[in-house]
């Protein structure tokens, strides 16, 4: 088994060497747990940064992590298999996340969000086992915007992602290396290496990130008419003039 190395996976891998050096994400002798889900974007962040382990001049290890939500239907076993294929260490986390959903979630919140913080707390602690000190995480250029997005329409402030965070704890570091990747070229990406992806069996289904999808589609429909919508959102995101807000705590009156 191996990876296509064709220009697609050169442009990916570039774009995140790029956002490694810009963001300083992987330093000498890192142990980072890559948070693996059996979807495409993870399976794309695991073999691009392995990819990129074997080149590059700095050393630091992988251990992919999976966090079983206890969905009845969630099967991790093409995961699993995959991982064991392609030689990866690896560390599956059954939890009972579903039932804390299921009883502790406020009626009208968001299922997805909700679920994410659970697994989050649950990576760390796994991580926290394995030794690891950074988290991987396989949020793209279209989770940044769209996140942008959903902040603006549906919080009022002002905020997207970080491609590097230091969690609360401070203890670990969670990385979103594929930042200047276009989900499209995930899809693509995946697609043609035939990653056995899995399905999240969420109860919640499609409505779980209802607006999400809506800024997707948002974005997908202005885009016709804007070729460089995405590139220009996510370049705002980088260039922010506090001067030209309204936030008191930026400004000079
Ligand atoms: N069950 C899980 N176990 C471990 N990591 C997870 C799990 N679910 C999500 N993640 C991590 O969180 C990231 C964002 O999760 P999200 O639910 O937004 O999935 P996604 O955008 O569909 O990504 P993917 O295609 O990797 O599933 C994933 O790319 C992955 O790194």
């Amino acid at each position: 088994m191996a990876i296509i190395e064709d220009r697609l996976f050169r442009k990916i891998r570039k774009q995140v060497g790029k956002a490694i050096g810009d963001f300083d994400l992987i330093e000498e002798g890192d142990r980072i747990a890559v948070a693996v889900s059996g979807g495409k974007d993870s399976y794309t962040l695991l073999h691009i940064l392995d990819s990129l382990r074997r080149r590059a001049p700095v050393r630091y290890e992988l251990i992919t992590v999976n966090v079983h939500p206890g969905f009845p239907g969630y099967r991790t076993e093409p995961l699993a298999q995959h991982l064991k294929e392609y030689g990866f260490a690896n560390r599956m986390e059954l939890t009972d996340c579903y039932q804390i959903i299921e009883t502790k979630r406020r009626p009208g919140s968001s299922y997805c969000s909700f679920c994410a913080r659970l697994r989050r707390g649950v990576l760390y602690s796994v991580m926290d086992e394995l030794g690891c000190n950074k988290l991987a995480l396989g949020h793209h250029a279209d989770d940044f915007i769209e996140t942008l997005l959903l902040n603006q329409f549906f919080v009022g402030t002002l905020k997207a992602m970080s491609p590097k965070l230091q969690a609360d704890n401070g203890r670990h570091t969670v990385i979103r290396p594929l930042v200047y990747v276009e989900e499209r070229d995930i899809v693509e990406f995946s697609y043609a290496n035939d990653f056995p992806t899995i399905a999240c069996a969420c109860p919640a289904g499609s409505d779980g990130d209802r607006n999400r999808r809506r800024m997707k589609r948002l974005i997908k429909d202005l885009s016709g008419d804007i070729p460089h919508l995405r590139g220009s959102l996510l370049g705002a995101l980088g260039n922010i003039q506090p001067r030209h807000l309204l936030d008191k705590r930026f400004t000079e009156f």
